[in-house]
Formats: C-alpha cells, sequence, structure tokens
C-alpha cells in the first residue's frame, strides 16, 4: 500500500509533536514531507534528522542558518519565511496537510493546500474563523476534504458516518468550562497568566489554553463548526461538561443522539484525520465508566465570559466580523500572555474592535488580510492606552 505523504505546518507546536508520535507509531502508512517552525531550530532539527522529510520550512530568518548547517549532510531542503512555508504545501508528494500552526498563519498556506488540491487535515481553526466561507467554497471548487482534527468537530465527524442521508438537527459542542469555571467577573479581574495557563484536563499551546480560559475557544469552535458541517447558527449549541470525556454530540431530525467519548488525548483526532477514512489502532489509555461514575452538563455563563457570545454574534452578522474578532482576540491574548493588559481587558477589546472596524459584507481574500491588519493595529494602539502594565 503507498504510504500517505504529510505535511505538517508548526510540527513543533502541541499537535504537530503529537501527530509526529502517531506517525513513528504508523510508519507503515505515512512518510512526512515537510516539517515546519516558527522559531522553535532545535526542536526542528531533531525533528528533520528522525523523519527526514524532503523539505523543512523555518519562519524565523534568524534560526535559519542553525538549521541549515545542521541538515547539511542530509538531503533535506531548508527553506525560510512566510512565502516558502504558503509554497511547500503545494509539493508533489503531499497527500495531506495538518495544519497546526497557531493563529491567523494558518490562513494562506491552507488556501495554497487547497488550491494545489491537498487535503486538510484541520487543526489550525483560526482559518475557518476568518475566512470559512471562502474556504470552504474553494474545496468544493476543488473537491479537497476538510478533515477535522479539533476534538470537538472530529467528535461530530465521527458521529456523522454513515449518516449522509439524515438530517441534523442540531450539535451540541461540549466544553470543560476551563480553569475558571463558576468563578465571578470580580475574580477574573485579578486572575495572572500562570493560572489561566492551567487547564483542567488538555495539555496544549499558550494561545488556545488563554482561549480555552475566556471561553472564546468555545466560540472559535462555534464559528469552525459552521463551516464545517454547513449549519444555522441555530444549529449550534455549548453545554459545559467539565470532565471532557464526552467529546461532543449530534442530534437527528428524530431526536436520536450520538456522542462521541474517550479520554481526553488528542492523539486520537488527530490519527482518525491522518488514518480516515480507516481507524487505526492504538494503545492509548481506554476510557472506563468507573473511573467516571459522574458525568455532569452546566449552561455556559455567558454574562461572566463575554467571548463566546461575542462569537455568536460575529456568526450571526456574518461578512468579516469573526475575522475583526480572532484578530482582536490574537493581539489581546498575546498582551495577556506578556502581562501589558488584565484578564477582562481581552473581551473589552474585541468588543471596540467589533464595533469599530469597517464591516465587510462578503469580503474577497484582499478583504480578509485588511480587516486582520487593520483590527491588529487597533487593538495594539488600545493595548498601549491600557492602565495594567
Ligand atoms: N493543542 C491542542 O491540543 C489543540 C490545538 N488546536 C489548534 O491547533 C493549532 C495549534 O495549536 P498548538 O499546537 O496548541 O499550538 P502551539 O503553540 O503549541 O504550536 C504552534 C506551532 O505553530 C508554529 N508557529 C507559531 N507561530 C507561527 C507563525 N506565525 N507562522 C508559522 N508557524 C507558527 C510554532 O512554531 P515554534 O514552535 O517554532 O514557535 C509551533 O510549531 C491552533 O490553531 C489551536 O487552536 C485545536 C485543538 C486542540
Ligand atoms: C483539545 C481541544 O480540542 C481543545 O479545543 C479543548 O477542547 C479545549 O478545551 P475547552 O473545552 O476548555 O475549550
Ligand atoms: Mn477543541
Amino acid at each position: 500500500m503507498n504510504k500517505k505523504g504529510i505535511a505538517i505546518l508548526g510540527s513543533t507546536g502541541s499537535i504537530g509533536t503529537q501527530a509526529l508520535e502517531v506517525i513513528a507509531a504508523n510508519r507503515s502508512l505515512f512518510r512526512v514531507e515537510v516539517l515546519t517552525a516558527h522559531s522553535n531550530a532545535r526542536l526542528l532539527i531533531q525533528q528533520a534528522q528522525k523523519f527526514k522529510p524532503k523539505t523543512v520550512v523555518i519562519g524565523s530568518e534568524k534560526a535559519y542558518q542553525l538549521v541549515y548547517s545542521a541538515l547539511a549532510e542530509l538531503p533535506i531542503k531548508v527553506l525560510c519565511g512566510s512565502e516558502a512555508l504558503a509554497e511547500v504545501v503545494e509539493h508533489p508528494g503531499i497527500d495531506i496537510v495538518l495544519t497546526a500552526m497557531v493563529g491567523y498563519s494558518g490562513l494562506l498556506p491552507t488556501i495554497r493546500a487547497i488550491e494545489a488540491g491537498k487535503d486538510i487535515a484541520l487543526a489550525n481553526k483560526e482559518t475557518l474563523v476568518v475566512a470559512g466561507a471562502l474556504i470552504t467554497r474553494l474545496a468544493k471548487e476543488k473537491g479537497v476534504r476538510i478533515l477535522p482534527v479539533d476534538s470537538e468537530h472530529s467528535a461530530i465527524f465521527q458521529c456523522l458516518v454513515g449518516e449522509a442521508e439524515n438530517s441534523i438537527e442540531k450539535i451540541i459542542l461540549t466544553a470543560s468550562g476551563g480553569p475558571f469555571r463558576g468563578k465571578d467577573r470580580a475574580y477574573l479581574a485579578g486572575v495572572t497568566k500562570a493560572q489561566a495557563l492551567k487547564h483542567p484536563n488538555w495539555t496544549m499551546g499558550a494561545k488556545i489554553t488563554i482561549d480555552s480560559a475566556t471561553l472564546m475557544n468555545k466560540g472559535l469552535e462555534v464559528i469552525e463548526a459552521k463551516w464545517l458541517f454547513d449549519l444555522a447558527d441555530s444549529q449550534i449549541e455549548v453545554i459545559v461538561h467539565p470532565q471532557s470525556i464526552i467529546h461532543s454530540l449530534v442530534q437527528f431530525d428524530d431526536g436520536s443522539m450520538k456522542a462521541q467519548m474517550g479520554l481526553p488525548d488528542m492523539k486520537l483526532p488527530i490519527q482518525y484525520a491522518l488514518g480516515y477514512p480507516r481507524r487505526l489502532p492504538s494503545d492509548f489509555p481506554r476510557f472506563n465508566f468507573l473511573d467516571y461514575p459522574t458525568l455532569t452538563f452546566e449552561k455556559p455563563d455567558m454574562e461572566t465570559f463575554q467571548n463566546l457570545e461575542l462569537a455568536f454574534l460575529a456568526l450571526k452578522k456574518g461578512g468579516n466580523l469573526a475575522c475583526i474578532l480572532n484578530a482582536a482576540n490574537e493581539i489581546a491574548v498575546e498582551a495577556f500572555l506578556e502581562d501589558r493588559i488584565g484578564f477582562l481587558e481581552i473581551s473589552d477589546i474585541i468588543v471596540t474592535a467589533m464595533a469599530k472596524v469597517p464591516f465587510v459584507k462578503d469580503p474577497s481574500i484582499e478583504d480578509y488580510v485588511q480587516t486582520d491588519a487593520a483590527t491588529r493595529d487597533l487593538a495594539l494602539s488600545l493595548i498601549a492606552n491600557s492602565t495594567v502594565s
């Protein structure tokens, strides 16, 4: 059987390293064609030495020379910069591009990969949040599959196998509630980044971990689900499920519900997307009901955690509003991680950006690029005037 050629964009991150674990355990099925990182030269070199891809790309020019010299003896092409990142996904040996980089940086390489006819294993949810209409339209035109990696969307995708004839009444995305579940705004005003980075169930990159703490992650996932599964906003619900065992649910129009369950481990959805349509055997720890005699559910508190409501608003109004929400959030989360703003200011910045950046009803790719840049400028100016630092 032919091995699938995999490109991992963001191989040094949480998803990227777990994807390489999956590949290492399934060497007869996969071959690594491309690995990319932003600045972590040391890890990228180790990965390249182990997996022998045809090409590696390092985003940072400063790190390029180090990677180039370390891999000089191997038949591996070493490239640098954002154009190389967008170009490398077109290489002929690639069957699937795993988008595991963080944030808006995923958009242009994903568009290029789809245009080149590559299937996408999509972890980078921000791509669909920013430009879901454009991405899904393009994927359809090119006959490209977008295979979800995000655990909730993988759960829904798995529940939908064999259901092509049947209508979805609604989907229910589960949310852990994050480290501040049950807290009020007075408490949130004083929380630190160290507290916010302690996710109750998942070990992930810093940006998504803060998004989970503000409930923006669930907001982004609501928008991601709309585009992946072609749903109306009224068909998407969120329920807080602190144990993160039920990864999400689908209700069909006969009222029946299907859920996908398991211990929280991203290797499973990564493996499902890379192996699709095959389920690959694994030795991952198994879930046991007796270890979890109580699974609980709560309504999300959207008054305290405004970001989820803002995402529903962006979804309802459409146009470039979700792009504005995403850019403002990326800048605000970065500032929070640098102790330049407080936790509650993250939502304040997003609210202001959504009100002030010009609305575009039917955006082109250029409109998205412009909206992203304008929103970042505005958010940075708001942060410069913040009184926290
Ligand atoms: N982690 C998880 O469990 C989950 C993650 N996701 C989504 O997957 C994506 C990746 O998340 P995660 O793995 O946690 O993130 P990490 O921060 O752990 O890793 C990000 C990766 O992207 C690279 N990178 C960072 N900035 C850029 C840039 N500007 N251009 C190109 N590459 C860049 C990093 O390189 P370097 O190491 O050199 O900085 C690293 O390889 C996100 O969109 C997230 O929302 C979805 C579900 C679960
Ligand atoms: C693992 C994964 O898919 C994350 O998106 C996770 O769901 C975050 O947890 P929250 O439910 O706290 O946002
Ligand atoms: Mn998720």
